[in-house]
């Protein structure tokens, strides 16, 4: 059977800012996160390769006594990229202004940003691709010649000033690199895109933020809590701090795989980092819909929740772990999805149907 669908590739931005496996830093205790973030490259843990090539950019930088080229990291939110932009800042002894693209609506509110950097300031641009048409053309200038044209007055009688500007470092971050018109993109000196991290580098950053936060955690939790932390980070750092509240009023506060598991239980997040709401979307699927395809607004009918928040607080993780698929007939789970339920297909795949989709 095959229900509507208007199948969407919209990226989402994680949207519930009080889901515990939500990647945006909403609601994040600002104060912890600041606490928990490396101080230096070398502290910095995964990402190799972005890594190792800044370090060669901020250390030739350094070597001539010049300020570094700008800098464009993309990837998802909470892989690090306010904090490497701040490591940057540190690594070449240089202060840092931070500011986001939709807060510079005008072209005057970022004239009067740059206009205050000192030589070699770092200016992080947090989702850069937000920022209003004019205060991006301004940007152009600023970045290649390190000058901005002030325009006063109105209508024919307006004037362009020129002001010169010190020499600065710009950062860039954005969820979505292909949002960027290429006279922007260009005008970066390195772009370094961040990848979802492994489960071993995911244990690192939860034994360094243990011992930040004084916790004893044994290897085995640590790994527990890094394979429910969706490749990320931030994610990682909150169930720690989950499974801290746990363990102290219920296991003496001794962090062990199964105390991890289960907290983490208790807080709905199962081995896998699914969360409630990717799991009604799952069973709803599965159950009521024997696996698709199925439009997105009668899912999202079936599990009580707004078509956008299924398509954009859901799914992008459900398509990542290769559980469900968007297909132009609707929506489709996968086999790996009825297994991670402990279901059992209705039918043997690859005799028709979603079968047909993912072979035999
Ligand atoms: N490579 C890393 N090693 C250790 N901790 C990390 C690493 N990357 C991120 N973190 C931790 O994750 C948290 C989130 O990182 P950060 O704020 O830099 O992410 P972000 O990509 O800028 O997110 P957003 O786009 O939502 O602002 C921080 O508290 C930081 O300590």
């Amino acid at each position: 059977m095959n229900w509507d669908d208007t199948s969407s590739e919209t990226e989402a931005p994680d949207a519930a800012a009080e889901r515990l496996v939500g990647a945006s830093a909403d609601g994040e205790d600002q104060a912890v996160e600041a606490a928990l973030r490396p101080k230096s490259l070398g502290e910095f843990v995964g990402q190799e390769r972005v890594r190792e090539q800044l370090d060669l950019v901020l250390k030739a930088a350094l070597a001539r006594g010049a300020t570094a080229d700008h800098v464009l990291l993309s990837g998802a939110p909470g892989l690090g990229k306010t904090t490497l932009s701040m490591i940057i800042a540190a690594e070449m002894n240089a202060p840092i202004r931070i500011t986001s693209g939709p807060a510079i609506q005008h072209a005057g509110d970022l004239a009067a940003i740059l206009s205050s950097l000192q030589e070699g300031e770092v200016l992080f641009l947090d989702e850069i691709h937000r920022m209003s048409r004019p205060a991006e053309e301004m940007l152009y200038m600023a970045m290649e010649d390190f000058r901005v044209d002030v325009i006063v007055g109105k209508g024919p009688g307006a004037t362009a000033i020129p002001l010169e500007l010190p020499p600065f470092t710009l950062v860039g971050a954005t969820t979505r690199a292909g949002l960027l018109p290429p006279p922007l993109r260009d005008r970066f000196g390195f772009t370094g895109h961040m990848e979802f991290y492994e489960s071993a580098e995911l244990e690192r950053v939860i034994h360094r933020s243990a011992q930040l936060l004084d916790l004893e955690i044994d290897a085995d939790a640590a790994a527990e809590i890094a394979g429910r932390s969706r490749g990320t980070p931030r994610i990682a750092n909150r169930l720690l701090r989950r499974v801290r509240d746990y363990a102290q009023v219920k296991a003496d506060g001794y962090l062990t795989r199964e105390v991890a598991a289960i907290a983490l239980g208790v807080y709905e997040v199962d081995a896998r980092g699914l969360d409630r709401l990717d799991r009604a979307v799952l069973q709803a699927l599965l159950k009521l819909f024997g696996g698709g395809p199925v439009g997105l607004s009668t899912l999202a009918v079936a599990v009580g929740e707004e078509r956008e928040t299924v398509e954009e607080v859901a799914e992008p993780f459900l398509v990542r772990e290769g559980l469900l698929a968007r297909t132009p007939r609707g929506r489709v789970a996968t086999p790996a999805a009825w297994a991670h339920l402990g279901l059992t297909p209705p039918y043997a795949p690859g005799a028709g149907g979603q079968g047909g989709l993912f072979g035999a």
